[in-house]
């Protein structure tokens, strides 16, 4: 009878928030603060997308609340706003530890997340003091860092268990002090190797504390953590993704597919890049470092400048490139998600506590954190030089076009090889044009005339670089 009641309950409540997310309601009607309000207005944001209508009047009710939305909805600032009003509330508090913390996956979303809060916190003129943390930090740089101490802290798990493991950050400091745990990608943070991490301070973390798990994706992973962490009984998963199509691929993303011979590829972006048939900005993904920098080599003598990102780099130079990138300095920018090579099967499995297999896990996984959750500003169009391995891995690169209200394009070049990948993801989002605007169809715009036009000179700069490239051991023989 008691399951009954609580499961009516969770329906209507459920019902009540899907309607939320379907009407026009803006940031006011849901109670945002008049200056966050100013403030994403000079962002050029007017109205809050589906998840930020669900999200934001639940969270400033104070509830613990689980948000799975698809990859660019907006979780963010569905997240940032409520944590920020209510910290706003009590500028002048006197504390022992921050009042916030944020916890994602990899050094790169940290300051990405750092960077949307100091904007936030510059454009309202309020005083607040934000700190962000990340494991090549020095237990002196820790402490100043945390010395004030900050109003909201944004750290990695495994940085944060260090700050309490190092006496950096006090127990029960966290205990009188924590209001707000926000857990963003919670479907990442376990299979990232910090479990351990997460179960060192959630003791600490008090009763009253709210606490937030956004996720794109629903897994056991996140049941886990809200297991794990949730206090409040009553716990909505927001209902905004689907096991289907439709809920995970942007609808405002036109996907095409190019058939094309593995050796080819170079000759093939290069023609619809030159041949300006897509929109800029460009992302170009590879499965392979070495190829992406012959990629930017041979692009770059057709007066096509990009960059490349991957694990490889050092986190500063990453960190560079990203910012750069979206702030408009070039258009084209090839990453490797290592992950969807066929190096993520050769990896050992991770054994209980074993050190070596977690290190060599966790180098694969921030590989893979070159793609989640990083927002690249205004991405148009998205290609996969290689086919991604998956499906999921496929979504996960749709996902960086299309965010929130933009439109977005993509095209994969698929070789013979590839083609059962192809296959697969034309059964996931569909092939046939007239089943809607979701599916994956043949790119109309290259014609082989056009390819062919551009070999002669493509093959003539591709032996003069393979010689460059042998003297500078930079890329290898292809
Ligand atoms: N209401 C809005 N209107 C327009 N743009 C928005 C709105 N909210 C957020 N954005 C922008 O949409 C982009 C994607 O947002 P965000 O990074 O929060 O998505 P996400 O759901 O966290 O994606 P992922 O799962 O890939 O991390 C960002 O550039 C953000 O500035």
């Amino acid at each position: 009878m008691a399951a009954t009641t609580t499961e009516n309950i969770l329906k209507e409540t459920m019902q009540r928030y899907e309607e939320d997310a379907s009407d026009d309601k803006s940031f006011e009607e849901l109670g945002v603060d008049a200056r966050l309000i100013r403030a994403l207005l000079k962002k050029g944001i007017d109205k809050p997308t589906p998840i930020q209508r669900v999200a934001i009047p639940l969270i400033l009710e104070g509830k613990d609340v689980v948000a799975r939305a698809k990859t660019g909805s907006g979780k963010t600032f569905a997240y940032l706003l409520p944590m920020l009003q209510k910290l706003f509330a009590n500028v002048d508090r006197k504390k022992q530890a921050p009042n916030a913390f944020v916890l994602v996956p990899t050094r790169e979303l940290c300051q990405q997340v750092y960077i949307e809060v100091v904007s936030l916190i510059e454009l309202c003129r309020v005083q607040l003091k934000v700190a962000q943390l990340n494991s090549n930090m020095q237990a002196s740089d820790l402490r100043a860092a945390l010395t004030g101490p900050p109003d909201i802290l944004i750290s990695t798990p495994a940085c944060l268990a260090k700050c309490l493991f190092d006496g950096v950050l006090q127990p029960a400091s966290i205990n009188a002090t924590l209001e707000t745990l926000i857990l963003d990608e919670a479907d990442l943070l376990l299979s990232y190797g910090y479990e351990n991490d997460i179960k060192s301070f959630t003791p600490h973390v008090p009763r009253s504390c709210q606490c937030l798990l956004m996720s794109a994706t629903s897994s056991t992973d996140v049941d886990k953590l809200k297991k794990l962490i949730l206090h409040n009984p009553f716990i909505l998963t927001l209902p905004e993704v689907g096991n289907n199509k439709d809920d995970v691929i942007p609808k405002n993303v036109q996907q095409f597919w190019i058939s094309c011979p593995a050796n080819d590829k170079l000759l093939y972006t290069l023609a619809v890049l030159k041949l300006e048939l897509v929109q800029k900005k460009v992302l170009i993904f590879t499965n392979d470092i070495d190829m992406s920098f012959r990629l930017k080599l041979f692009l770059e003598k057709f007066g096509i400048k990009s960059a490349v990102l991957n694990a490889e780099l050092p986190q500063n130079s990453r960190l560079h490139i990203l910012e750069e990138f979206n702030a408009g300095l070039f258009d084209y920018l090839i990453a490797t998600d290592v992950s969807q090579s066929k190096e993520k099967d050769e990896a050992p499995k991770e054994g209980k506590g074993s050190r070596k297999s977690r290190k060599h896990k966790l180098k694969l996984d921030s590989e893979f954190g070159v793609v989640r959750g990083i927002d690249f500003k205004n991405v148009f169009t998205v290609i996969n030089f290689d086919m991604p391995r998956s499906v999921a891995g496929y979504v996960h690169r749709i996902g960086r076009t299309g965010r929130a209200y933009s439109s977005g394009a993509s095209i994969s070049l698929v070789s013979t090889d590839e083609m059962e990948t192809l296959e697969e993801v034309k059964a996931f989002v569909g092939d046939d044009e007239n089943k809607g605007s979701n599916t994956i169809v043949e790119f109309p715009f290259l014609t082989k005339n056009a390819v062919e036009s551009l070999r002669y000179r493509a093959e003539v700069i591709y032996h003069f670089l393979f010689s460059f490239t042998l003297e500078e051991k930079t890329c290898k023989q292809p």
